[in-house]
């Protein structure tokens, strides 16, 4: 009995370089999608700025939780995760929305809705 070629590294390195083709894509997609969410919270961040509304609304918070934990369940996606994103990429939002009340940084009237 001849011995096995070992191929078996070679192959999953071709199968991982392969499968890392799609998390590429999947990671482009994803800055893509937040990069468009950002320039949505800005303009309302500029319209509660401009309105005096308060930079955080737990209400609307705790309701899209319930709706991203639902939604990552059916997804086969872990809600608590799901739950932690949302909140990390939140926390972020109202601190622009804070910066902007301040008028730490332009509330850029200049910059077309
Ligand atoms: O919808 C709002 O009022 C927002 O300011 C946006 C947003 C979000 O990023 O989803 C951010 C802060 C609020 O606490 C709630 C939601």
């Amino acid at each position: 009995m001849t011995a096995e070629p070992s191929s078996g590294y070679a192959d999953a390195s071709a199968e991982l370089a392969a499968i890392r083709l799609s998390i590429d894509n999947i990671d482009a997609a994803l800055v893509h999608m937040l990069a468009e969410r950002f320039k949505f919270t800005q303009k309302v961040g500029r319209l509660k700025a401009a309105s005096g509304m308060p930079a955080s609304d737990p209400e609307r918070e705790r309701v899209q939780i319930a709706r991203l934990r639902s939604i990552a369940e059916q997804a086969q996606l872990d809600p608590a995760f799901a739950e932690k994103w949302f909140n990390f990429v939140v926390a972020e939002v109202i601190h622009h929305h804070e910066q902007l009340a301040t008028g730490a940084v332009e509330t850029s009237a200049e910059t077309p809705a």
